[in-house]
Parts: C-alpha cells; structure tokens; sequence
C-alpha cells in the first residue's frame, strides 16, 4: 500500500519521481516528520524500477527549502514528533547520496540552511532565475558540520564554503552558477519542465553504467559520512542542551535578533 503524506508530495511521471517539500506556509522548513516522510518517498523510488532519476523541489514560489523548522525547535525544543520517534536529517543525508539513481534539485526559491545543504547533495542542480542560495545556521543557534560544510567545500572551494558559512549571505542563482553550485539556471516558469528534460535525457543512458559512475564519485567523500555521525551528536548537543543554541531559535521566533555576545569562545 502506498502511504499518504503529510509533509511532501510523491508522484511518478515516466522514468522520473518527483518529491516536493511541501509546507509552503514554513517556507518548506522541515521538521522530523517532513524529513522521515522524504526518506521513505526516496527508498519508494529507489525500490521502484520504473523510476531512474529522482526531483527534488519545493512546493510555491518562494522556497525550495528553508532547513530545519526553527519555530518548531522554538516551540518544543525538539523538530517534532516523527513514526521512529528520531530526527533523522543524517538519514535523509545518506538516502540522497546512496540511491542508486541520479537526484535533481530543482530550486524554486529560496534554498537556505539544512535546504541549501539538501541541494548541495543532490547529484545535479538546476535553479529557477529568481532562487537564492546560502545558509544561516550561525544566525539561529545551527550548523552543518558535516556533509553540510565539508562537501560544499569539494564543490565551491575552502574560501568561498567558508564565506558562505561564516557570513550567512544569500547570492542569487547567477553567483551559484559562476561558483559552480549549480548546473543551470532557466526561467522559473520553465523550472520543472527543463528539470524534467534533463531526467529524461538521463533515463536515456544506461541505468547501470549510471549506478556505477554515482557510486564511483560518492566513494570519494564517503568517509564524510562519519564526519556527519558527529557533527549530528554535536549539534543535538549544541541546540537541544545549551543556552546559545536555544536563543538563535528563541530569537528567529520572537522576531528579534539573537545576543550571541556572552557565549564568546576563548
Ligand atoms: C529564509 C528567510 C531569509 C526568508 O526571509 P523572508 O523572505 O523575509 O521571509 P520570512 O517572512 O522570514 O518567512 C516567511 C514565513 O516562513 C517562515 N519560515 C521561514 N523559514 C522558516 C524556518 N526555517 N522555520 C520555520 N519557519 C520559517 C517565517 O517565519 C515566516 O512565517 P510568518 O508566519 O509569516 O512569520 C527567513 O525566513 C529565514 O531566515 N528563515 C530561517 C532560515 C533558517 O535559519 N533555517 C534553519 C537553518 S539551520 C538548519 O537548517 C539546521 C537544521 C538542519 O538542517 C540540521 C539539523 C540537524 C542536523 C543537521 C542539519 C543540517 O543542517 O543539515
């Protein structure tokens, strides 16, 4: 039986599945359950031999992603309930990189946070002209340090994962492109159509020659995924037990900036 979805929505055109995060009134921000649904919808295509390339998009125009759900960590402290009773973003992480299949970002919007690290993930990017890229853990008490840091800096370089972390800019879809963040950028009327084409292109090709090659570049960095296991433990840490983690939520909630100042490391 196929499940139903709360969070996301899954269909299946031709040779592609389409998963859409789809909380639009969040900005697509997920939150445990979003994220335990995205990994089942990721596993229906991985089992399902029709499908050989996976989208990933947003639902609206203004978001792809906005990263985990601060107002609910503001709320509960926690990103909310989930069947496994886990938060499991590391999960979702490896399901992207381990389906055997090639996993399209299409970028409607706005990709910041854990969205922006969700695309950086995905095997190829295309973006819609009006999307906008960066993350802003360090602004609410976050951080990616594992495939969130360490892989985009295989992608962008060591100065520019750096800038993009340390200052919490946004740059829009053209800087992306230069940067080598993302592959295309098209019209956003024309996002999922082109996303589409470039599936289909893909499903063209041999499936298992395609298997190979996503394997063979995912061995490279795979050792990245126990830098993720601590990052993970170390940010459960940092914004379920401290005081500095729960004010960048507390702030973004509240509207307010955050005072950071005290928490200064020596
Ligand atoms: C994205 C913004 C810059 C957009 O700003 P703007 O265009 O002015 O729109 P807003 O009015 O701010 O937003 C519209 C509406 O959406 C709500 N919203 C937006 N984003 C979120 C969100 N992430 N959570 C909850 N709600 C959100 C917003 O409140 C508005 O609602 P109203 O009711 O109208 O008020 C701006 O919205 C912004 O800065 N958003 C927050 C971005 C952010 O900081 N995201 C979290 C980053 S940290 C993170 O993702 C860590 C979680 C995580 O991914 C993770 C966890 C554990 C291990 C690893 C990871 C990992 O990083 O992978």
């Amino acid at each position: 039986m196929n499940p139903t979805y709360e969070d996301i929505d899954y269909t299946v055109e031709g040779p592609t599945a389409i998963i859409t995060m789809n909380r639009p009134q969040r900005y697509n921000a997920f939150r445990a359950k979003t994220v335990e649904e995205m990994i089942n919808a990721f596993r229906r295509a991985w089992a399902d031999q029709q499908v050989q390339v996976v989208i990933l998009t947003g639902a609206g125009e203004k978001a792809f992603c906005t990263g985990g759900d601060v107002k609910q960590r503001a709320e509960t402290g926690d990103y909310g309930p989930s069947e496994s009773g886990m938060f499991e973003i590391g999960n979702l992480h490896k399901t992207i990189r381990d389906i055997p299949k090639p996993v399209i970002a299409a970028v409607n919007g706005l990709a910041i946070g854990g969205g922006h690290v969700l695309h950086v993930l995905c095997d190829l990017t295309i973006a819609a002209d009006t999307a906008r890229f960066g993350q802003s853990g360090p602004k609410v008490g976050s951080f990616d340090a594992g495939f969130g840091s360490a892989f985009l800096a295989r992608i962008v370089g060591e100065k520019r994962a750096r800038e993009i972390w340390y200052l919490c800019r946004q740059y829009d879809a053209e800087t992306a492109e230069r940067w080598g963040l993302v592959n295309w950028v098209v019209p956003a009327a024309d996002l999922l159509d082109e996303a589409k084409k470039i599936a289909a292109e893909i499903a063209e090709k041999s499936p298992t020659a395609i298997r190979f090659l996503k394997q063979s570049f995912n061995a490279d960095t795979d050792h990245q995924a126990g830098l993720s296991n601590l990052a993970m433990s170390a940010l459960d840490l940092f914004t379920h037990h401290t005081a500095e983690g729960a004010e960048g939520a507390t702030a973004f909630a509240e509207k307010r900036m955050p005072e950071f100042n005290k928490y200064a490391a020596i």
